[in-house]
């Protein structure tokens, strides 16, 4: 049986001042689907990271998530669904300073009422973070915080984890390590995943991958970015 999609972006387009950074993008995640937007830098993946999470609107074209129409919906109607319904992970991970690394990844939970420490101290594991739940984000390297904001993206087990290069910041070992568990969780909780990074080892690990360049979206990697990725024999 077809999932029914978590999100659905149609026909969008992003115009900021004289240029178009977003171009008729449409796209279709399932509530049980993984997705890897892949494109160089300056692109728009933020730009659609941004829309896909109803952080920003779009110029023109909608955004439906589980069913429903949100381009239209006020700005607090917007932040409820995000709260109930996506686990973000920021290129730049966002966390508080003054709260130690827990604090920061039960914030969600904090935000809804509820804490599941046990959860909390699950995703610590998985993530190989758990000796540094009482340090503060200015004593972690940008690995580590970078872990940090995957479980607070967690914490409220969201329908579909939106995660921007969430990687970025891991060297090869941590980056398999994150990664298969991500994918993991995609399996056994059927969490949507859906992954904006400029890193082209991420393909693999992904059903499917669509390609970003300029702004417009396409099936296949444009002929110039495949043939800069072409490894010699
Ligand atoms: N508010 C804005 N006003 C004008 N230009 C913008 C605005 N936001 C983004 N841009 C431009 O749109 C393009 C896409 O930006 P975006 O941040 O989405 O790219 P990206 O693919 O995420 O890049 P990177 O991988 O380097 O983070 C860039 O050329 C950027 O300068």
């Amino acid at each position: 049986m077809m999932s029914k999609p978590v999100l659905e972006a149609h026909a969008i387009s992003v115009r900021r001042g004289p240029s178009e950074i977003l171009d008729d993008v449409s796209l279709s995640v399932a509530s049980d689907g993984q997705l890897l937007v892949r494109g160089p830098s300056g692109s728009g993946k933020t730009t659609l990271f941004n829309i896909l999470g109803l952080l920003s609107t779009p110029t023109s074209g909608s955004i439906c998530v589980s069913g429903t129409e949100a381009s239209t919906l006020k700005r607090k109607q917007r932040a409820l669904i995000r709260r109930d319904t996506i686990g973000f992970i920021f290129q730049d991970f966002q966390l508080v300073p003054d709260l130690t690394a827990f604090e920061n990844a039960a914030l969600p939970q904090d935000h809804t009422g509820e804490r599941d420490e046990e959860w909390l101290e699950t995703l610590f594991e998985e993530l190989a973070i758990s000796h540094l739940t009482t340090q503060y984000p200015g004593t972690l390297s940008g690995g580590e915080k970078q872990r940090v904001a995957i479980a607070r993206a967690l914490a409220n087990r969201p329908d579909v984890l939106l995660a921007d290069e969430p990687t970025g910041q891991l060297d090869p070992k941590t980056t398999s390590r994150v990664l298969e568990f991500l994918l993991r969780l995609h399996e056994s909780t059927d969490t949507a995943l859906v992954t904006i990074s400029h890193d082209p080892s991420l393909e693999r690990e992904f059903d499917q991958t669509v390609y970003l360049e300029n702004g417009s979206l396409y099936d296949d990697a444009p002929s110039n970015s495949r043939q800069s990725h072409v490894q010699p024999l």
